[in-house]
């Protein structure tokens, strides 16, 4: 069963194909213009779109087009009256995937319908398979040693095939994003994608607009359409970092989306239907938070589906020395140098420090020691612990012009609250120059920011 869009101009042979869909089990989903058809495409999850060419005075080409261009996973299959090879080549090379001509046959037209979506469920499995290898592989980037981060393991093994949300607690850096990455690329939603927001970086009607979404005209800056983070994860895992950081008013738009399964873009009326797993993360005490009255009790139960807690590097250092190897081993590769080692006595000194920084002080460390002195084998004394003002400096000199002009542009953007036009008159670029930096620094994906 399919969810299918027809989009033609014409009531009676919308009707008809409708009533044909139905036959083979579809949901079949109406448009008579282009508009009709983006907005249907926009709030569905639409698995093939059959669309005329000519649609009164449109062309369905510009369909195609609209759906190449947003990246939406619907095949296509084009109709015409007026066959012509140009038109026929160029619907191809727009992405349809066939093309039929009028008057429609309806056995044919179920035929190739068939063959679409068999081709397509196809191709979905082979991306779902090759997601279940390679998380296989992720899986074992996972340094885990210590009984705590076995036992987190077989818990991600057990819970592979249960679609629940996750809470993941732990101090900061101690690998929560990691982990939930291996979840989802281990789930069985690891087809979809896998979005992430740190809920703490952004104003509260930044981080609203973020997550729901919102329309054209709802605020100033809001020049167009915007989707949503939990739109965007439709189909896959939502990543919400640092949930403990949410105003009361976001949590309660959270706690709707999660018990609707619907969101409402900002300056909306209409809702949304969304499937999302929802993976969270904090280093808050929630329960003590929730005891206080600063985080909703009912949105806890809702998170705290299956909590897993990661405890702190100094609590587990049997994983110390795997994850120094994994950190070489990245160190080993990066550099293309294979005699990069650190010496017993330089390990020791790793296996005894307190990390209040968790794994990603050690894996900071590691790779300032080796840019400062280049190794081939790292001593004890070479390796510096804690930030040293000169060490700051040399990290501050061996910076990129990409990396200033990243975090240049994260200043202001923060300065301004997030407002993109603010930032962008203020650094002397236009909004969508603005726009595409930060779409190729990957400052969109607020994991970064
Ligand atoms: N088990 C692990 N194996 C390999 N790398 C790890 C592991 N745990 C953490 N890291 C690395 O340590 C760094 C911090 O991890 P991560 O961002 O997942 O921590 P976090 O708990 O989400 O931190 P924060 O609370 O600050 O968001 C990352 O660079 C990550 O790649």
């Amino acid at each position: 069963m399919a969810t299918i869009l027809i989009v033609d101009d014409e009531f009676s042979i919308r009707k008809t194909l409708g009533l044909l869909l139905k036959t083979d089990q579809h949901l079949a989903l109406e448009a008579s213009n282009l508009a009709a058809a983006k907005a249907c495409l926009d709030k569905h999850i639409v698995d093939l779109v059959i669309t005329d060419m000519r649609i009164g005075e449109e062309s369905g080409l510009d369909l195609l087009t609209y759906l190449k261009e947003t990246g939406y996973a619907a095949e296509s299959i084009m109709m015409t009256a007026y066959a012509s090879i140009e038109t026929a080549v160029e619907a191809m090379r727009l992405g349809a995937y066939d093309y039929l001509t009028k008057p429609i046959n309806p056995d044919e037209l179920l035929l190739r319908v068939r063959k679409v979506l068999e081709k397509k469920s196809l191709s979905e499995e082979v991306t779902r398979l090759r997601g279940e290898l390679s998380g296989r592989g992720k899986f074992g980037h996972i340094a885990a040693r210590s009984p705590r981060m076995v036992e987190i393991r077989q818990i991600v093994e057990r819970i592979r095939d249960r679609d629940l949300p996750v809470l993941i607690t732990g101090e900061t850096g101690t690998g929560k994003e990691v982990l939930a990455n291996v979840i989802h690329s281990v789930s069985a939603r690891s087809h979809g994608p896998l979005v992430a927001i740190n809920c703490c970086t952004l104003p509260e009607e930044l981080l609203d607009s973020e997550l729901f979404g919102h329309i054209k005209g709802s605020f100033t800056s809001a020049t167009s359409n915007r989707k949503g983070l939990f739109q965007q994860a439709h189909g896959g895992t939502l990543f919400l970092d640092e949930i403990g950081d949410v105003s009361p008013r976001l949590q309660a738009k959270l706690l709707r989306a999660l018990q609707e399964g619907e969101v409402r873009p900002v300056g909306s009326e209409t809702p949304i239907k969304v499937n999302v797993r929802i993976i969270a993360a904090t280093n808050c005490d929630l329960e003590e938070m929730a005891n206080q009255g600063s985080f909703r009790r009912d949105l806890l139960f809702r998170l705290n589906v299956l909590p897993i807690h990661i405890p702190p590097l100094r609590e587990r250092r049997e994983d110390i020395l795997p994850l120094i190897d994994h950190f070489l081993g990245l160190e080993r590769k990066q550099l293309g140098r294979n005699d990069l080692n650190l010496s017993p006595a330089a390990r020791q000194k790793l296996v005894e420090y307190d990390w209040p920084g968790n794994v990603r002080e050690l894996k900071n460390v590691v790779e300032r020691s080796f840019a400062l002195h280049g190794g081939p084998v790292l001593e004890a004394h070479e390796i510096s612990l804690s930030m040293k003002p000169n060490a700051l400096d040399t990290a501050e000199k061996n910076k990129t012009l990409a990396q200033t002009e990243a975090e240049h542009i994260r200043r202001i953007l923060a300065e301004n609250h997030g407002n993109q036009v603010a930032a962008a008159r203020v650094l002397g670029i236009s909004r969508s120059t603005l726009r595409r930096k930060l779409e190729e620094m990957n400052l969109l994906s607020p994991a970064q920011f």
